[in-house]
Protein backbone atom coordinates (compact mmCIF):
# COMPACT_ATOMS: atom_id res chain seq x y z
CA UNK A 1 0.00 0.00 0.00
CA UNK A 2 1.96 3.14 -1.60
CA UNK A 3 2.01 5.39 1.57
CA UNK A 4 3.16 8.86 -1.05
CA UNK A 5 0.46 11.89 -0.88
CA UNK A 6 -0.65 12.64 -4.66
CA UNK A 7 -2.62 15.74 -3.31
CA UNK A 8 -3.74 16.75 -7.43
CA UNK A 9 -3.99 13.01 -8.45
CA UNK A 10 -6.06 11.92 -5.63
CA UNK A 11 -8.58 14.41 -6.68
CA UNK A 12 -9.34 12.98 -10.53
CA UNK A 13 -11.27 10.67 -11.81
CA UNK A 14 -8.85 7.26 -11.71
CA UNK A 15 -8.18 4.19 -10.12
CA UNK A 16 -6.55 5.16 -6.48
CA UNK A 17 -4.20 3.55 -4.72
CA UNK A 18 -6.18 2.54 -1.71
CA UNK A 19 -8.74 0.86 -4.14
CA UNK A 20 -6.40 -1.76 -5.50
CA UNK A 21 -7.64 -5.28 -5.41
CA UNK A 22 -11.29 -3.88 -4.57
CA UNK A 23 -12.89 -5.91 -7.56
CA UNK A 24 -16.20 -4.80 -6.48
CA UNK A 25 -15.93 -1.61 -7.93
CA UNK A 26 -17.89 -1.81 -11.62
CA UNK A 27 -15.37 -1.82 -14.95
CA UNK A 28 -15.38 1.23 -16.63
CA UNK A 29 -15.93 4.70 -16.60
CA UNK A 30 -15.65 6.73 -12.94
CA UNK A 31 -17.54 9.58 -13.64
CA UNK A 32 -20.25 10.35 -16.07
CA UNK A 33 -20.05 12.94 -18.99
CA UNK A 34 -20.70 16.20 -17.63
CA UNK A 35 -23.37 18.01 -19.60
CA UNK A 36 -21.36 20.09 -22.45
CA UNK A 37 -23.06 23.31 -20.81
CA UNK A 38 -21.83 22.86 -17.53
CA UNK A 39 -18.18 22.28 -18.61
CA UNK A 40 -15.55 24.97 -17.76
CA UNK A 41 -15.63 27.48 -20.63
CA UNK A 42 -12.93 29.32 -19.89
CA UNK A 43 -9.12 28.44 -19.58
CA UNK A 44 -7.75 27.26 -16.09
CA UNK A 45 -5.68 29.97 -14.79
CA UNK A 46 -1.69 29.88 -15.17
CA UNK A 47 0.51 31.69 -12.48
CA UNK A 48 0.60 35.47 -13.44
CA UNK A 49 3.84 35.53 -15.78
CA UNK A 50 2.56 32.59 -17.95
CA UNK A 51 -0.22 32.79 -20.87
CA UNK A 52 -1.91 29.68 -22.51
CA UNK A 53 -0.86 29.35 -26.42
CA UNK A 54 -1.80 26.80 -28.64
CA UNK A 55 0.50 25.57 -31.06
CA UNK A 56 -0.16 24.99 -34.70
CA UNK A 57 2.26 22.20 -35.64
CA UNK A 58 1.99 23.05 -39.12
CA UNK A 59 3.77 26.33 -38.60
CA UNK A 60 7.41 25.76 -39.23
CA UNK A 61 8.31 28.36 -36.48
CA UNK A 62 5.69 27.18 -33.85
CA UNK A 63 6.98 23.52 -34.85
CA UNK A 64 10.42 24.18 -34.04
CA UNK A 65 9.95 25.83 -30.67
CA UNK A 66 8.09 22.71 -29.68
CA UNK A 67 11.21 20.16 -30.52
CA UNK A 68 13.62 22.43 -29.01
CA UNK A 69 11.51 22.41 -25.81
CA UNK A 70 11.28 18.58 -25.91
CA UNK A 71 14.75 18.20 -27.22
CA UNK A 72 15.94 20.20 -23.92
CA UNK A 73 13.58 19.79 -21.12
CA UNK A 74 11.85 16.49 -22.37
CA UNK A 75 12.31 12.43 -20.76
CA UNK A 76 15.81 11.58 -19.70
CA UNK A 77 16.57 8.13 -18.82
CA UNK A 78 17.60 7.35 -14.86
CA UNK A 79 20.66 7.88 -14.82
CA UNK A 80 20.36 11.09 -17.14
CA UNK A 81 22.91 10.10 -19.71
CA UNK A 82 20.36 10.17 -22.96
CA UNK A 83 17.27 12.57 -23.75
CA UNK A 84 14.37 11.68 -26.17
CA UNK A 85 14.99 13.93 -29.26
CA UNK A 86 12.08 13.50 -31.24
CA UNK A 87 12.21 15.07 -34.89
CA UNK A 88 10.11 17.42 -36.09
CA UNK A 89 8.68 15.52 -38.69
CA UNK A 90 7.70 12.56 -35.72
CA UNK A 91 5.98 15.56 -33.72
CA UNK A 92 4.16 16.56 -36.71
CA UNK A 93 3.02 12.37 -37.70
CA UNK A 94 2.32 12.16 -33.72
CA UNK A 95 0.02 15.09 -33.66
CA UNK A 96 -2.06 14.83 -36.78
CA UNK A 97 -3.40 11.96 -36.84
CA UNK A 98 -7.08 12.04 -39.16
CA UNK A 99 -9.49 14.16 -36.56
CA UNK A 100 -7.37 16.08 -34.55
CA UNK A 101 -7.74 18.76 -32.68
CA UNK A 102 -5.54 21.52 -33.06
CA UNK A 103 -6.57 23.22 -29.61
CA UNK A 104 -5.29 19.66 -28.08
CA UNK A 105 -1.58 21.18 -28.75
CA UNK A 106 -1.20 23.18 -25.78
CA UNK A 107 1.75 25.30 -24.52
CA UNK A 108 2.53 27.88 -22.24
CA UNK A 109 4.28 30.89 -22.97
CA UNK A 110 6.08 33.27 -20.41
CA UNK A 111 3.97 36.50 -21.28
CA UNK A 112 7.42 38.46 -21.35
CA UNK A 113 9.41 37.28 -23.40
CA UNK A 114 6.63 34.73 -25.48
CA UNK A 115 9.42 31.75 -24.66
CA UNK A 116 7.57 28.48 -24.84
CA UNK A 117 8.39 26.88 -21.74
CA UNK A 118 5.72 23.98 -21.49
CA UNK A 119 3.44 21.83 -23.39
CA UNK A 120 0.92 19.25 -23.38
CA UNK A 121 -0.41 17.14 -26.06
CA UNK A 122 -3.78 14.91 -26.56
CA UNK A 123 -4.94 12.96 -29.69
CA UNK A 124 -7.99 11.37 -30.31
CA UNK A 125 -8.42 7.30 -30.59
CA UNK A 126 -10.43 4.71 -30.60
CA UNK A 127 -9.44 2.21 -28.39
CA UNK A 128 -11.04 -0.95 -27.27
CA UNK A 129 -11.16 -2.38 -23.55
CA UNK A 130 -12.20 -5.79 -23.76
CA UNK A 131 -15.66 -5.50 -25.91
CA UNK A 132 -16.23 -1.56 -25.37
CA UNK A 133 -14.74 0.59 -28.47
CA UNK A 134 -14.87 3.77 -26.08
CA UNK A 135 -13.64 7.64 -27.73
CA UNK A 136 -10.35 8.64 -25.27
CA UNK A 137 -7.44 11.34 -25.91
CA UNK A 138 -4.08 10.20 -26.33
CA UNK A 139 -1.73 12.12 -23.64
CA UNK A 140 1.12 12.89 -24.78
CA UNK A 141 4.57 15.23 -24.62
CA UNK A 142 3.80 16.58 -20.90
CA UNK A 143 7.25 18.86 -20.72
CA UNK A 144 7.92 22.08 -18.42
CA UNK A 145 11.18 23.87 -19.21
CA UNK A 146 13.73 22.60 -16.49
CA UNK A 147 14.05 25.84 -14.80
CA UNK A 148 10.00 26.18 -13.88
CA UNK A 149 10.38 22.17 -12.35
CA UNK A 150 7.89 21.63 -8.87
CA UNK A 151 5.86 24.82 -9.07
CA UNK A 152 2.46 22.53 -9.79
CA UNK A 153 2.22 23.87 -13.05
CA UNK A 154 2.07 20.11 -14.51
CA UNK A 155 -1.43 19.77 -12.65
CA UNK A 156 -3.04 23.01 -14.22
CA UNK A 157 -1.86 21.53 -17.56
CA UNK A 158 -3.51 18.30 -17.25
CA UNK A 159 -6.77 20.19 -16.19
CA UNK A 160 -6.36 22.49 -18.95
CA UNK A 161 -5.83 19.28 -21.61
CA UNK A 162 -8.69 17.84 -19.49
CA UNK A 163 -11.25 20.49 -19.96
CA UNK A 164 -10.35 21.10 -24.19
CA UNK A 165 -10.99 17.49 -24.09
CA UNK A 166 -14.12 17.29 -22.71
CA UNK A 167 -15.31 20.68 -24.98
CA UNK A 168 -15.34 17.95 -27.83
CA UNK A 169 -17.37 15.18 -25.54
CA UNK A 170 -14.49 12.76 -24.78
CA UNK A 171 -14.53 11.90 -21.34
CA UNK A 172 -11.62 8.85 -20.87
CA UNK A 173 -8.10 9.33 -21.73
CA UNK A 174 -4.60 6.70 -21.71
CA UNK A 175 -1.37 7.81 -21.50
CA UNK A 176 1.89 5.89 -20.76
CA UNK A 177 4.96 6.94 -18.10
CA UNK A 178 7.95 5.91 -16.71
CA UNK A 179 6.76 7.55 -13.05
CA UNK A 180 4.39 5.89 -10.84
CA UNK A 181 0.87 7.37 -10.50
CA UNK A 182 -2.33 6.12 -9.22
CA UNK A 183 -3.10 3.91 -10.95
CA UNK A 184 -1.34 2.03 -13.34
CA UNK A 185 -3.53 -0.54 -15.79
CA UNK A 186 -0.35 -2.75 -16.42
CA UNK A 187 3.31 -1.83 -15.94
CA UNK A 188 5.47 -3.15 -18.86
CA UNK A 189 9.46 -4.02 -19.35
CA UNK A 190 11.69 -2.43 -21.53
CA UNK A 191 14.60 -3.82 -23.67
CA UNK A 192 16.88 -2.90 -26.09
CA UNK A 193 18.66 -5.05 -28.90
CA UNK A 194 22.30 -3.79 -29.75
CA UNK A 195 22.78 -3.36 -33.34
CA UNK A 196 26.25 -1.51 -33.01
CA UNK A 197 27.66 -2.63 -30.00
CA UNK A 198 30.86 -0.82 -29.90
CA UNK A 199 28.87 2.86 -30.18
CA UNK A 200 26.32 1.56 -27.35
CA UNK A 201 29.68 0.81 -25.24
CA UNK A 202 31.71 4.03 -25.94
CA UNK A 203 28.68 5.91 -24.96
CA UNK A 204 28.19 3.95 -21.91
CA UNK A 205 24.47 2.66 -22.83
CA UNK A 206 25.96 -0.99 -22.98
CA UNK A 207 28.63 -2.73 -20.73
CA UNK A 208 30.75 -4.86 -21.93
CA UNK A 209 30.19 -8.35 -20.57
CA UNK A 210 32.24 -10.32 -18.23
CA UNK A 211 34.94 -12.21 -19.95
CA UNK A 212 33.69 -10.55 -23.29
CA UNK A 213 36.24 -9.08 -25.82
CA UNK A 214 35.14 -6.18 -28.24
CA UNK A 215 34.99 -7.74 -31.27
CA UNK A 216 33.56 -11.21 -29.18
CA UNK A 217 30.95 -8.68 -28.45
CA UNK A 218 30.28 -7.23 -32.13
CA UNK A 219 30.58 -10.80 -33.59
CA UNK A 220 27.82 -11.59 -30.86
CA UNK A 221 25.30 -9.31 -32.30
CA UNK A 222 26.16 -9.50 -35.94
CA UNK A 223 22.77 -9.91 -38.18
CA UNK A 224 22.91 -11.18 -42.13
CA UNK A 225 22.84 -7.93 -44.53
CA UNK A 226 19.35 -8.79 -45.87
CA UNK A 227 15.63 -10.08 -44.50
CA UNK A 228 16.08 -13.92 -44.60
CA UNK A 229 11.85 -14.13 -45.35
CA UNK A 230 10.77 -14.30 -49.33
CA UNK A 231 8.53 -11.91 -49.77
CA UNK A 232 9.60 -9.53 -46.91
CA UNK A 233 9.07 -6.33 -48.62
CA UNK A 234 8.37 -2.70 -47.30
CA UNK A 235 4.34 -1.43 -46.83
CA UNK A 236 2.75 0.11 -49.55
CA UNK A 237 -0.56 2.42 -49.91
CA UNK A 238 -2.04 -0.39 -51.89
CA UNK A 239 -1.61 -3.18 -48.91
CA UNK A 240 -3.31 -0.61 -46.54
CA UNK A 241 -6.80 -3.10 -46.37
CA UNK A 242 -4.86 -5.67 -46.24
CA UNK A 243 -2.75 -4.68 -43.40
CA UNK A 244 -6.21 -3.17 -41.81
CA UNK A 245 -7.47 -7.11 -41.71
CA UNK A 246 -4.22 -8.66 -40.37
CA UNK A 247 -4.06 -5.94 -37.53
CA UNK A 248 -7.50 -5.78 -36.58
CA UNK A 249 -8.07 -9.43 -36.32
CA UNK A 250 -4.61 -9.77 -34.63
CA UNK A 251 -5.05 -7.09 -31.71
CA UNK A 252 -8.74 -8.37 -31.17
CA UNK A 253 -7.09 -10.83 -28.84
CA UNK A 254 -5.67 -8.40 -26.35
CA UNK A 255 -7.63 -6.49 -23.29
CA UNK A 256 -6.88 -3.05 -24.81
CA UNK A 257 -6.07 -2.28 -28.27
CA UNK A 258 -6.29 0.46 -30.49
CA UNK A 259 -9.60 0.51 -32.81
CA UNK A 260 -7.61 0.43 -36.08
CA UNK A 261 -9.43 1.31 -39.27
CA UNK A 262 -8.08 1.86 -42.57
CA UNK A 263 -7.95 5.57 -42.31
CA UNK A 264 -5.74 4.72 -39.09
CA UNK A 265 -3.50 1.80 -40.52
CA UNK A 266 -2.79 4.71 -43.76
CA UNK A 267 -1.39 7.42 -40.65
CA UNK A 268 -0.12 5.27 -38.32
CA UNK A 269 1.67 2.54 -40.24
CA UNK A 270 1.81 3.68 -43.84
CA UNK A 271 6.15 4.40 -44.14
CA UNK A 272 6.97 7.44 -43.43
CA UNK A 273 11.27 8.59 -44.03
CA UNK A 274 12.90 9.09 -40.17
CA UNK A 275 9.36 8.44 -38.87
CA UNK A 276 7.49 4.95 -39.38
CA UNK A 277 9.17 2.05 -40.87
CA UNK A 278 6.81 -0.54 -41.80
CA UNK A 279 7.00 -4.10 -43.60
CA UNK A 280 5.16 -7.05 -44.51
CA UNK A 281 5.08 -10.69 -45.89
CA UNK A 282 3.40 -10.92 -49.36
CA UNK A 283 3.44 -14.82 -50.00
CA UNK A 284 5.47 -15.36 -53.26
CA UNK A 285 2.97 -18.01 -54.51
CA UNK A 286 -0.38 -16.90 -53.53
CA UNK A 287 0.41 -13.18 -53.08
CA UNK A 288 -1.67 -13.13 -49.74
CA UNK A 289 -0.41 -10.63 -46.79
CA UNK A 290 0.63 -13.01 -44.43
CA UNK A 291 2.74 -10.88 -41.52
CA UNK A 292 3.49 -7.52 -40.77
CA UNK A 293 5.99 -5.69 -38.51
CA UNK A 294 6.70 -2.33 -38.04
CA UNK A 295 8.91 0.28 -35.77
CA UNK A 296 9.17 3.82 -35.37
CA UNK A 297 12.60 5.94 -34.95
CA UNK A 298 12.89 8.01 -31.88
CA UNK A 299 16.55 8.88 -31.55
CA UNK A 300 17.92 10.17 -27.79
CA UNK A 301 20.37 12.65 -27.37
CA UNK A 302 23.81 11.44 -25.61
CA UNK A 303 24.06 14.18 -22.68
CA UNK A 304 28.28 14.86 -22.43
CA UNK A 305 29.74 12.73 -24.53
CA UNK A 306 32.66 14.18 -26.83
CA UNK A 307 32.30 11.75 -29.55
CA UNK A 308 28.65 11.37 -30.25
CA UNK A 309 25.65 13.18 -30.01
CA UNK A 310 22.56 10.89 -30.87
CA UNK A 311 21.95 7.87 -30.48
CA UNK A 312 19.51 6.10 -33.56
CA UNK A 313 16.80 3.94 -32.23
CA UNK A 314 13.96 2.11 -33.34
CA UNK A 315 11.28 1.68 -31.01
CA UNK A 316 8.95 -1.72 -32.17
CA UNK A 317 5.66 -1.05 -33.07
CA UNK A 318 2.65 -3.16 -33.72
CA UNK A 319 3.71 -6.91 -35.37
CA UNK A 320 1.76 -9.43 -36.92
CA UNK A 321 2.47 -13.03 -37.45
CA UNK A 322 0.15 -15.60 -39.18
CA UNK A 323 2.49 -17.62 -41.40
CA UNK A 324 6.14 -16.40 -40.77
CA UNK A 325 7.14 -17.09 -36.74
CA UNK A 326 6.81 -14.34 -35.56
CA UNK A 327 11.19 -14.87 -34.04
CA UNK A 328 12.05 -14.73 -37.42
CA UNK A 329 10.21 -12.01 -38.89
CA UNK A 330 11.57 -9.76 -35.51
CA UNK A 331 14.98 -11.10 -36.68
CA UNK A 332 14.39 -9.54 -40.22
CA UNK A 333 13.32 -6.41 -38.55
CA UNK A 334 16.41 -6.04 -36.58
CA UNK A 335 18.09 -6.66 -40.06
CA UNK A 336 16.43 -4.17 -42.31
CA UNK A 337 17.06 -1.71 -39.04
CA UNK A 338 21.03 -2.83 -38.92
CA UNK A 339 20.71 -2.35 -42.62
CA UNK A 340 19.73 1.51 -42.53
CA UNK A 341 22.34 2.22 -39.45
CA UNK A 342 20.20 2.16 -36.32
CA UNK A 343 22.35 1.99 -33.00
CA UNK A 344 19.38 0.05 -31.13
CA UNK A 345 15.94 -1.79 -31.51
CA UNK A 346 13.59 -1.08 -28.76
CA UNK A 347 10.95 -3.29 -27.44
CA UNK A 348 8.40 -3.34 -24.62
CA UNK A 349 7.00 -6.60 -23.17
CA UNK A 350 3.74 -5.82 -24.34
CA UNK A 351 2.07 -8.26 -26.66
CA UNK A 352 3.78 -11.16 -27.72
CA UNK A 353 7.03 -9.54 -27.51
CA UNK A 354 8.35 -11.60 -24.56
CA UNK A 355 8.28 -14.68 -26.83
CA UNK A 356 11.46 -13.30 -29.04
CA UNK A 357 12.99 -10.94 -26.90
CA UNK A 358 16.03 -12.99 -25.37
CA UNK A 359 16.18 -15.21 -28.20
CA UNK A 360 16.85 -12.57 -30.51
CA UNK A 361 19.49 -11.03 -27.65
CA UNK A 362 17.44 -8.08 -26.36
CA UNK A 363 19.19 -7.17 -22.92
CA UNK A 364 16.54 -5.86 -20.29
CA UNK A 365 16.30 -2.16 -19.49
CA UNK A 366 16.66 -0.58 -16.37
CA UNK A 367 13.47 0.77 -15.92
CA UNK A 368 9.72 0.63 -16.68
CA UNK A 369 6.77 2.16 -18.69
CA UNK A 370 3.29 2.44 -16.91
CA UNK A 371 -0.02 2.27 -18.82
CA UNK A 372 -2.74 4.56 -17.72
CA UNK A 373 -6.56 4.91 -18.30
CA UNK A 374 -7.98 8.58 -17.32
CA UNK A 375 -12.07 7.86 -16.26
CA UNK A 376 -12.15 4.43 -16.46
CA UNK A 377 -11.85 1.45 -14.02
CA UNK A 378 -10.89 -1.96 -15.17
CA UNK A 379 -11.44 -5.01 -12.83
CA UNK A 380 -7.91 -5.97 -11.84
CA UNK A 381 -4.52 -4.82 -13.50
CA UNK A 382 -3.14 -6.59 -16.79
CA UNK A 383 -0.24 -8.64 -17.54
CA UNK A 384 1.98 -6.72 -20.65
CA UNK A 385 0.95 -9.93 -22.75
CA UNK A 386 -2.34 -8.57 -22.26
CA UNK A 387 -1.89 -4.80 -23.81
CA UNK A 388 -2.34 -4.20 -27.50
CA UNK A 389 -1.29 -0.62 -27.31
CA UNK A 390 1.72 1.38 -27.81
CA UNK A 391 1.99 5.29 -27.68
CA UNK A 392 4.74 6.99 -28.94
C1 LIG B 1 -10.88 13.05 -20.36
C2 LIG B 1 -9.50 13.56 -20.83
C3 LIG B 1 -8.36 13.50 -19.74
C4 LIG B 1 -6.99 14.02 -20.27
C5 LIG B 1 -5.88 14.02 -19.16
C6 LIG B 1 -5.52 12.60 -18.72
C7 LIG B 1 -4.35 12.62 -17.71
C8 LIG B 1 -3.00 12.95 -18.40
C9 LIG B 1 -1.85 13.00 -17.38
C10 LIG B 1 -0.54 13.42 -18.04
C11 LIG B 1 0.08 12.31 -18.86
C12 LIG B 1 1.40 12.74 -19.52
C13 LIG B 1 1.96 11.59 -20.34
C14 LIG B 1 3.25 11.94 -21.04
O1 LIG B 1 3.45 13.08 -21.47
C15 LIG B 1 4.33 10.86 -21.16
S1 LIG B 1 5.26 10.77 -19.57
C16 LIG B 1 6.50 12.01 -19.85
C17 LIG B 1 6.28 13.20 -18.92
N1 LIG B 1 7.26 14.22 -19.20
C18 LIG B 1 8.52 14.16 -18.72
O2 LIG B 1 8.89 13.28 -17.97
C19 LIG B 1 9.45 15.28 -19.22
C20 LIG B 1 10.39 15.75 -18.13
N2 LIG B 1 9.65 16.13 -16.93
C21 LIG B 1 8.89 17.27 -16.89
O3 LIG B 1 8.75 18.01 -17.85
C22 LIG B 1 8.16 17.56 -15.58
O4 LIG B 1 8.81 16.86 -14.55
C23 LIG B 1 6.67 17.12 -15.62
C24 LIG B 1 5.93 18.05 -16.59
C25 LIG B 1 6.54 15.67 -16.04
C26 LIG B 1 6.07 17.29 -14.22
O5 LIG B 1 6.24 18.64 -13.81
P1 LIG B 1 6.99 18.96 -12.40
O6 LIG B 1 7.40 20.40 -12.43
O7 LIG B 1 8.03 17.92 -12.19
O8 LIG B 1 5.86 18.69 -11.28
P2 LIG B 1 4.73 19.74 -10.82
O9 LIG B 1 4.35 20.62 -11.92
O10 LIG B 1 5.19 20.39 -9.56
O11 LIG B 1 3.49 18.76 -10.51
C27 LIG B 1 3.66 17.62 -9.65
C28 LIG B 1 2.45 16.75 -9.88
O12 LIG B 1 2.50 16.26 -11.23
C29 LIG B 1 2.46 14.83 -11.20
N3 LIG B 1 3.27 14.28 -12.30
C30 LIG B 1 4.61 14.25 -12.40
N4 LIG B 1 4.98 13.65 -13.55
C31 LIG B 1 3.82 13.30 -14.19
C32 LIG B 1 3.54 12.62 -15.44
N5 LIG B 1 4.53 12.18 -16.24
N6 LIG B 1 2.25 12.40 -15.78
C33 LIG B 1 1.24 12.80 -14.95
N7 LIG B 1 1.45 13.45 -13.75
C34 LIG B 1 2.72 13.69 -13.40
C35 LIG B 1 3.06 14.45 -9.84
O13 LIG B 1 2.64 13.15 -9.50
C36 LIG B 1 2.45 15.54 -8.96
O14 LIG B 1 1.10 15.23 -8.70
P3 LIG B 1 0.71 14.57 -7.25
O15 LIG B 1 1.04 15.63 -6.19
O16 LIG B 1 -0.75 14.23 -7.34
O17 LIG B 1 1.59 13.33 -7.13
C1 LIG C 1 6.17 6.32 -24.36
N1 LIG C 1 6.21 7.80 -24.35
C2 LIG C 1 5.10 8.37 -23.53
C3 LIG C 1 7.53 8.37 -24.05
C4 LIG C 1 8.01 8.11 -22.66
N2 LIG C 1 7.72 8.88 -21.60
N3 LIG C 1 8.36 8.36 -20.49
C5 LIG C 1 9.07 7.25 -20.86
C6 LIG C 1 9.87 6.35 -20.15
C7 LIG C 1 10.46 5.29 -20.82
C8 LIG C 1 10.22 5.10 -22.20
C9 LIG C 1 10.79 3.96 -22.94
C10 LIG C 1 9.94 3.12 -23.66
C11 LIG C 1 10.46 2.06 -24.37
C12 LIG C 1 11.85 1.85 -24.35
F1 LIG C 1 12.37 0.80 -25.01
C13 LIG C 1 12.73 2.71 -23.64
C14 LIG C 1 12.17 3.76 -22.92
O1 LIG C 1 12.94 4.63 -22.19
C15 LIG C 1 14.32 4.28 -22.05
C16 LIG C 1 14.91 5.30 -21.08
N4 LIG C 1 15.04 6.57 -21.80
C17 LIG C 1 14.28 7.63 -21.54
C18 LIG C 1 14.77 8.62 -22.37
N5 LIG C 1 15.77 8.13 -23.12
C19 LIG C 1 15.93 6.83 -22.76
C20 LIG C 1 9.43 5.99 -22.92
C21 LIG C 1 8.86 7.05 -22.23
Amino acid sequence: MSVKKHKFWETQPVGQFKEVGDSSLPEGPIEPPTPLSEVKQEPYNLPTPYEWTTCDMDSEDTCLEVYNLLKNNYVEDDENMFRFNYSKEFLRWALRPSGYFRSWHIGVRAKSSKKLVAFITGVPARIRVRDEVVRMAEINFLCVHKKLRSKRLAPVMIKEVTRRVHLENIWQAAYTAGVVLPTPITTCQYWHRSLNPKKLIDVGFSRLGARMTMSRTIKLYKLPDSPVTPGFRKMELRDVPAVTRLLRNYLSQFVVAPDFDEDDVEHWLLPSENVVDSYLVESPETHEITDFCSFYTLPSSILGNQTYSTLKAAYSYYNVSTKTPLLQLMNDALIVAKQKDYDVFNALDVMQNESFLKELKFGPGDGQLHYYLYNYRIRRDLKPSELGLVLL
